[in-house]
């Protein structure tokens, strides 16, 4: 008997046929067939960032920084960092480095490029996330990372030398990391003059983000003579998607949205042709319950609803688990993925036609006063809402469900999300900059200052652990410790909130 297999990002695509008992079987199929090449090559072109190659060598060469705002699926992830392949910037040992907020985007996206390029992920194109390393010294030319592995990255090469281009992706999220990383990489701009940076994603606010990395110095209103790139950052739009996505709205607010997404899969299983689902909600809880649902209309009704092939996707289950949403849906059946917001950003997967937004997620919110961090489930913004829709039509035209209205929709739902770093606490954050060796952190070139009460509670709190001393510096050895191996430190907080 044949035991089931999956294909795992990262590992040769399989090709699928159906066997005797109506189940399917998968086999590696060789990957240097050139019709499969010339038909990734198809698909590399008629990406909408493709007429923008020259543009994007051309900028990156002349600016410090360029910033690309392109709608989701338009090529900005997997493209980019080849065209700055192409253009040179991985000659000489050097890497392209782009970064994720989640570790799930990070493998596939990965394994993408590296089938693009023909290649053995690992190879000249490699990823890393935390605890594994799959990359090459000297021989990966383009690496995928989370933008929290390169912020650990700094703590033995504080200037990052061995990039020369840090690409940081999906920037809009703003989560913790990203804000102090784009800090970081601000300062080392000014060490490293050869380093470029290229900011990207589909829903940032270029401007803003422009002003924050214009290192050009005003005198007397004049602009100094600039020797090198350009140190005002280039803004490139890419306009046009790569297929046309479908949006729908409810007519009335729905008054149990838990509820509304088992009715909307259904139906959708009901009345639409084949392809799959991927539905957001807001956490595993939901995510269980939506699936349980599921089970039983699959009971109750018979075949019609076993087509459903339910997947759940959270970033709490093991990851051969997650691993399961990119297995391939079996003929006759429809696959639905249940995901948090881990899927909301950067991820293709191939069969999604149509997407189920609750327009809801789980948001961590922190009170510095009372020194309590929550998770409260809260409406999504507008940033979100577009990369869940976006999920959808990236490889042939799909349709989204967003269980509001469109009123609520236009008028209600706030443009962006607030940044994490202005609704968490910050100890974890304290700890990483000091042990990057900034000392002033209150004077820390910020993208969005963090509340005066929440820093003060955080030096406060690691003073009383011991972590800082009156100075507000790493104490040795507790504190250095502390910032090496983040598990301590949660030992010591345990052992604090107990006292
Ligand atoms: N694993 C994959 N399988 C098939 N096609 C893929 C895969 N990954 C990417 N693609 C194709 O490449 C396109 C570009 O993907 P890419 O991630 O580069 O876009 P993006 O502009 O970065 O999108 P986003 O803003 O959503 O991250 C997709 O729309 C899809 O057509």
């Amino acid at each position: 008997m044949s035991s089931t297999q999956f294909w795992k990002p990262g590992s040769e695509k399989p090709r699928m046929i159906d066997d005797e008992e109506g189940g399917v079987l998968f086999f590696l199929q060789p990957s240097n067939s050139s019709s499969g090449y010339a038909n990734i090559e198809k698909q590399r072109r008629r990406l909408p960032v493709y007429n923008h190659r020259r543009a994007i060598q051309y900028l990156v060469e002349t600016h410090a920084t360029t910033i690309v705002v392109g709608e989701t699926g338009s090529g900005k992830t997997t493209q980019i960092p080849q065209y700055l392949k192409e253009a040179g910037w991985a000659e000489g040992g050097r890497v392209i480095a782009c970064t994720q907020p989640r570790r799930l985007a990070v493998q596939a996206v990965a394994s993408r490029v590296a089938e693009e390029m023909g290649v053995k992920l690992g190879e000249e194109v490699g990823y890393s996330i935390r605890f594994e390393d799959v990359t090459k010294v000297g021989v990966t030319m383009i690496k995928f990372l989370t933008d929290g592995v390169l912020l650990r990255e700094m703590m033995d090469d504080p200037l990052l030398t061995k990039y020369s281009v840090v690409m940081v992706d999906e920037a809009h999220e703003r989560t913790l990391s990203t804000d102090i990383l784009l800090g970081l990489l601000k300062k080392i701009q000014r060490r490293r003059p050869e380093l470029r940076l290229v900011i990207s994603s589909a829903t940032i606010e270029a401007r803003s983000m422009s002003a924050f990395f214009n290192l050009s110095k005003r005198r007397h209103g004049k602009q100094c003579e600039e020797v090198g790139p350009k140190l005002e950052p280039a803004i490139l739009s890419v306009e046009g998607r790569g297929y046309n996505i479908q949006i729908h709205y409810l007519e009335e607010p729905a008054s149990d949205y838990l509820q509304a997404t088992v009715s909307t899969v259904l139906s959708v299983h009901d009345q639409e042709p084949i392809g799959d689902i991927l539905v957001f909600l807001t956490g595993q809880d939901d995510i269980d319950a939506c699936v349980q649902s599921l089970k039983e209309e699959a009971r109750d009704h018979g075949k019609r609803y076993s087509e459903l092939v339910v997947f759940p996707l959270y970033s709490g289950l093991p990851r051969s688990d997650q691993d399961l949403i990119f297995s391939p849906t079996p003929r006759g059946k429809r696959k639905v993925v249940i995901s948090t917001n881990i899927a909301e950003t950067s991820l293709t997967l191939e069969g999604i036609v149509y997407v189920v937004d609750s327009g809801f997620s789980k948001q961590r919110f922190y009170n510095p006063i009372s020194d309590i961090e929550n998770l409260i489930v809260a409406p999504i913004s507008k940033a979100s809402a577009r990369q869940r829709a976006g999920r959808a039509g990236r490889v042939r035209p799909g349709k989204c469900y967003r269980l509001y209205t469109e009123e609520y929709f236009m008028n209600e739902m706030s443009i962006e999300g607030i940044p994490e770093m202005q609704r968490s606490s910050l100890v974890s954050s304290v700890i990483l900059l000091k042990a990057l060796g900034i000392d002033n952190i209150l004077g820390f070139d910020w993208l969005a200052s963090p509340a005066p009460e929440a820093m003060i509670r955080a030096l406060e709190v690691l003073y009383a652990l011991g972590v800082l001393d009156e100075d507000a510096k790493l104490t040795s050895p507790i504190g250095f410790q502390v910032s090496e191996i983040p598990l301590v430190f949660l030992m010591h907080q345990c052992f604090y909130r107990t006292q």
